[in-house]
């Protein structure tokens, strides 16, 4: 079913954040659309599909590892958006082939400045490509029946990001993010909402306006400035993501309880759970302080189930995955 673009809130893609866990921790709150972290149409293509009956999961696995790619769930097929990094077109159709029956739009990064990225030709890099852009959205248009987005920042001129869009809307893409920066810009720098204002200005298909939303009362206001259907949020859903709550935000020590709780349920990678929860402490504490350095030193899920007082949660999924896992 085609996804429905208007009137939405979204949560960004973020890299090492946005896990099943935290999609699901977003979409609890009130997130209608949740990204999933960029992955590399080369790393897909090193993977195959597996069904975790124990967890009730669809897993995309490094093949000759036990290292999960993709984590997702039936809970989310309607609402999660796999967002992929590539420079060639019929790379990422291989590689998209591999996930798009399991969510509800495939995105492409065109926006990532990181040198990872452009030196690969992907991400921003392919902002200055326009014909590639054009080969790799219609080649997985004409191949796929699952829509198709991308994600772009600002181009040096307005006019120039108008130019862009207007050819990117040409492709048949369901929907066309929009984050507020340029290339050369900081996460400090204020997004430019009047750009994005333009873009929308000039497309009939929805635009998602993205950049600088710290707040629920800011859903609104970057409605109003920029005309755009959809909202998607990162750092403020990173930091915390009742952000989505109409009610406004809970404490963030909730709300890092519960994506703990989450990371356990869904058996995240350690890693990752570790990354989001201390960048969620930076931003309000410091990780020099005991609980920074506690989660710095968790060894296992057992540590930080005991960090954040959730050992008989622990203990007690645990005990289910057993049971489920010797039926
Ligand atoms: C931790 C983190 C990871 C990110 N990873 C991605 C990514 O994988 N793909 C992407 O298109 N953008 C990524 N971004 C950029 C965000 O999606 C978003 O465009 C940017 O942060 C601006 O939104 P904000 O002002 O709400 O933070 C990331 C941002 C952050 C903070």
């Amino acid at each position: 079913m085609e996804i429905n673009y208007r009137n939405k809130i979204v949560l960004a893609p973020m890299v090492r954040v946005g896990t099943l866990p935290f999609r699901l921790l977003a979409a609890q709150y009130g997130a209608d659309i949740t990204y999933g972290e960029e992955i590399i149409d080369h790393k897909l293509l090193k993977c195959g599909r597996h069904m975790n009956d124990v967890l009730g999961t669809i897993d995309v696995i490094e093949k000759g590892t036990n290292s999960v790619v993709f984590r997702t769930c039936p809970v989310e097929r309607s609402r999660v958006v796999f967002q992929m990094g590539t420079s060639d077109a019929v790379r990422a159709l291989k590689a998209a082939q591999m996930v798009c029956k399991d969510v509800a739009a495939l995105d492409i990064n065109m926006g990532c400045p990181k040198s990872f990225s452009i030196s690969g030709g992907m991400g921003a890099a392919l902002l200055t490509k326009p014909d590639l852009i054009h080969d790799i959205l219609t080649t997985l248009k004409r191949n796929l029946d699952t829509p198709v987005t991308c994600k772009i920042r600002l181009l040096k001129s307005s006019q120039d990001t108008v130019e862009l869009a207007r050819r990117i809307e040409k492709t048949g893409v369901s929907a066309l993010a929009v984050h507020g920066r340029k290339v050369a810009d900081r996460p400090r720098d204020p997004a430019k909402w009047s750009e994005i204002a333009d873009v929308v200005a000039a497309l009939s298909v929805p635009v998602i306006a993205n950049g600088d939303v710290f707040d629920y009362e800011d859903f609104e206001r970057i409605k109003v400035a920029t005309g755009a259907s959809s909202v998607m949020v990162a750092r403020g859903a990173l930091w915390n993501a009742s952000i989505f709550s109409p009610q406004g935000k809970l404490p963030w020590e909730d709300v890092k309880r519960e994506y703990v709780r989450k990371s356990i349920l869904w058996d995240n990678d350690l890693k990752s759970t570790k990354h989001t929860l201390k960048e969620m402490i930076m931003h309000y504490s410091c990780l020099e302080l005991p609980e920074g350095k506690a989660v710095i030193k968790s060894e296992s899920y057992a540590d930080l189930a005991r960090l954040y007082g959730e050992d008989k949660y622990h203990e007690h999924v645990n005990k289910q995955r057993l049971s489920r896992g010797s039926r």
